[in-house]
């Protein structure tokens, strides 16, 4: 068997001391790479001024080597904050009125990535089997082929795949499909991306179904699936009983007093649906006096890509948002929206989540949404909460016990968030068991084993 190569933007170096910190894709992704020894290669996270960056960084740890690229400012400004999260991210996420169109950006993107396959393809050996991770890196396989890499080569994308008609608004829309067909197996979340991903080859002739999920494209032949990925369900559960004892974890639960948590846990992006929700949490306490004063909604969201305008903008808007409904609700000993703008730890997350009675995960896309699965692992089993879930969300094609809702529609999701603080504890055990027991099935671990196997398997390319 040959080595895995691991590539995608970030790279999550484990800190000296062990991956306390570590999320579940990145100890799934390690556990791959440390059974077969390999490589795991992306963006330093650093950059090099307009200077030729520096060589390769190398950092060994066991079998597993860590190759770590600097990029220069242009190279950031065009290839990750400019075509990656201001032209893929939010066209994946179906927000064509978001998209900043701009030659010089797609032009950087293309280049970074044919400096990644610069910079990978001297690593690479020719048994060695090549995963590139996500939106960042299409172009990745077609420029190592065009270096004349014959490795079997598979694709991730961990967002959404729109459909047709949204793709297209996308100037070099051709480009991207194009760069997927150089890859033996291209994976997504849901059969909803893979159904869009064929419906943008039927729709203007570019490819078809050629049976048993492959497509043909281009004159190439590769594989296409779905795998959504799942958490190490198993290890969540337990930190979170765990994480009761944990001190952050009390003090929380003390300041609670009798009052029902409810939680929401995002990265700061349009995509998650956070004005939306609380919108929705207003309307919820405006219709039930009867919990005015008795429930806490506690919305932990980190900073995200802040120097991309759009998401700066959502940061004062969402700040103003939550002290708006505050000044509007809150009584001289009630604040009813907690709102933290910075990053929890994830033992603690575990804990809060557990302390949740509802668990309100509300995108308007998302490729899968892991925060949704976390918080039914983190549960109680004898006294488990409610998620309320998006329909949007990857994860609801797999969470059909959650308590689905359209995040657009207000009223909806208050009415969810009504009916999870009221719903039996009987109702609650029985949905929070099925859901646990797909989530055990279908953890991290099983996603990563079985892309690797169909990797494998499939036939390799043949230009
Ligand atoms: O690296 P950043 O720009 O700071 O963004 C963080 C990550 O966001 C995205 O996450 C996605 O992957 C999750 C796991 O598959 C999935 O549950 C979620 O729905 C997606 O939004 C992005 O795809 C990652 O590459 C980023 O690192
Ligand atoms: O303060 C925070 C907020 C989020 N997360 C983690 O970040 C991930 C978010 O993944 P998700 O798939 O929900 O969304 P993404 O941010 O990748 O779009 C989850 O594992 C969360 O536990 C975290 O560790 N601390």
């Amino acid at each position: 068997m040959g080595r895995l190569v691991i590539v995608s933007n970030r790279v999550p170096v484990p800190e000296k001391g062990g991956a306390a910190g570590a999320g579940g894709l990145a100890v799934a992704l390690k556990a791959a790479l440390e059974d077969r020894g390999g490589i795991w290669m992306g963006w330093s996270g650093k950059t090099s001024g307009e200077d030729e960056p520096q060589p390769l960084s190398h950092q060994q740890q066991g079998n597993i080597t860590y190759a770590l690229t600097d990029l220069t400012d242009t190279d950031v400004e065009e290839y990750y904050r400019g075509f990656a999260n201001r032209v893929l991210w939010p066209i994946c996420h179906y927000r064509l009125d978001l998209a900043e169109y701009g030659r010089k950006e797609m032009a950087g993107y293309f280049r970074v990535n044919r400096f990644f396959a610069h910079r990978l393809a001297p690593l690479i050996k020719p048994d060695d089997v090549v995963w590139v991770h996500d939106y960042h890196l299409i172009p990745l396989a077609a420029e190592l082929r065009a270096m004349g890499l014959k490795n079997r080569i598979g694709f991730f994308l961990h967002i959404p795949w729109p459909p047709a008609d949204v793709l297209f608004t996308m100037p070099v829309h051709e480009e991207i499909v194009r760069s997927l067909s150089y890859y033996d197996l291209v994976g997504f979340q849901t059969d909803h991306d893979l159904e869009n991903f064929a419906g943008c080859l039927r729709r203007e002739g570019i490819g078809y179904e050629v049976g048993q999920g492959r497509f043909s494209a281009y004159g190439r032949i590769f594989k296409g699936g779905t795998y959504a990925i799942g958490i190490e369900t198993a290890a969540f559960a337990n930190f979170a009983k765990k994480a009761s004892a944990n001190k952050t974890v009390r003090r929380a639960r003390e300041s609670l007093q009798d009052r029902s948590l409810i939680i929401g846990v995002d990265r700061l992006d349009y995509s998650k649906g956070i004005t939306q929700r609380i919108d929705a949490f207003e309307r919820f306490v405006l219709a039930n006096p009867a919990h005015q004063g008795h429930v806490t909604y506690l919305q932990i969201t980190p900073k995200s890509r802040s120097e991309v305008p759009e998401y700066e903008a959502m940061q004062s808007m969402v700040a103003e948002q939550a002290g708006r409904v505050n000044g509007a609700l809150g009584t001289v000993d009630w604040v009813p929206i907690r709102y933290v703008n910075r990053s929890v730890g994830r033992h603690i997350l575990a804990g809060l989540y557990r302390l949740g009675k509802v668990g309100l995960v509300t995108p308007l896309r998302d490729g899968m949404n892991l925060v949704a699965k976390e918080y039914v692992a983190a549960q109680d089993p004898e006294d488990p909460g409610v998620l309320v879930l998006s329909r949007f969300a990857g994860a609801a094609r797999e969470l059909k016990q959650a308590l689905l809702v359209n995040p657009y529609d207000i009223e909806g999701t208050a009415n969810a968030i009504a009916r999870a603080l009221s719903m039996p504890l009987e109702e609650r055990q029985e949905r929070w068991k099925t859901m646990i027991d797909q989530l055990l099935e279908h953890d991290v671990s099983s996603w990563c084993r079985v892309f690797l196997e169909d990797l494998t398997a499939s036939p390799v390319q043949t230009c």
